[in-house]
């Protein structure tokens, strides 16, 4: 048994609203989060910070295991991402970093170095966890997997939305393509591939509101009986 608490592991493509589905159902069930999309974001900023070659795997996985990353509560209940001292909260979040994050996510040895500090996520009373291999890879003894997806599209809408919401000037057009991009390289790579997880719910959230996707989780964990 690799993972002691139960974990609701929701996996899926960029944009498929994984993460805000995923701190919801752990707020209304009050357990933890993992933004494992993070972990992989931290390391691409801080290769850059630190103007590493990516070209060296061994050096990437010790960096993995050991970078100092901090998921800290602000007052207002927002959780702040602090790489090494600084905050990066909004850092992290831009394409540029997504698309790093990829690139580093395909060498093994970087997965390798961040897998045993995933599983540290779950702790009682249960984890909720966002990513790629939650449910095929990190936590597969996970009792409800999901696999989160929308059209590429879609997805695409959203995130000009939210950079548009954050003050970005973005295209449609690049988006579209930036996401097809990460989506090619993260399904097709050797290791860790993005895959729904064998016996997990495919929830196409093309047409449906944040709170559907929410309530239809919800209900995966009552009738696992985990609530
Ligand atoms: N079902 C939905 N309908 C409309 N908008 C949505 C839906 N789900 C998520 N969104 C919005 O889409 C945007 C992207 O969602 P989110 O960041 O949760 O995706 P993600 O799958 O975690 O992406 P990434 O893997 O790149 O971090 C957010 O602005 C979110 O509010
Ligand atoms: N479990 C995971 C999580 C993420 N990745 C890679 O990181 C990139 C950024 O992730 P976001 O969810 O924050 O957009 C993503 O494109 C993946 O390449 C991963 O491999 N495994």
């Amino acid at each position: 048994m690799i993972n002691q608490a139960p974990v609701i592991a929701i996996d899926g493509p960029s944009g498929a609203g994984k993460g805000t589905v995923s701190q919801l159902v752990a707020e209304k069930l009050g357990w933890h989060l993992l933004d494992s999309g993070a972990l992989y974001r931290l390391l691409a900023l801080a290769v850059s910070h630190h103007g590493m070659s990516v070209e060296d795997a061994d050096t990437l996985k010790v960096l993995a295991e050991h970078l100092d990353i901090q998921f800290q509560q602000s007052e207002e209940s927002k959780v702040e991402i602090v790489l090494e001292g600084e905050i990066v909260t909004q850092a992290v979040r831009t394409e540029e970093v997504g698309h790093n994050a990829s690139k580093l996510a395909a060498i093994p040895e970087v997965r390798e170095g961040l897998l045993l500090r995933q599983r540290a996520f779950a702790q009682a009373p249960g984890l909720v966890a966002d990513g790629r291999d939650m449910g095929t890879v990190v936590f597969p003894n996970a009792p409800i997997k999901i696999f989160l997806t929308a059209s590429a599209e879609e997805r695409a809408q959203r995130r000009l939305l939210q950079l548009q919401q954050k003050g970005e000037a973005v295209n449609l057009e690049e988006l579209v393509q930036s996401i097809k991009e990460r989506d090619e390289r993260d399904a097709n790579r050797a290791i860790a591939p993005l895959v729904p997880a064998a016996g997990a719910l495919v929830i196409d959230s093309t047409d449906l509101s944040i709170e559907e996707v929410v309530d239809i989780v919800f209900a995966e964990s009552v009738k696992a009986g985990l609530i």
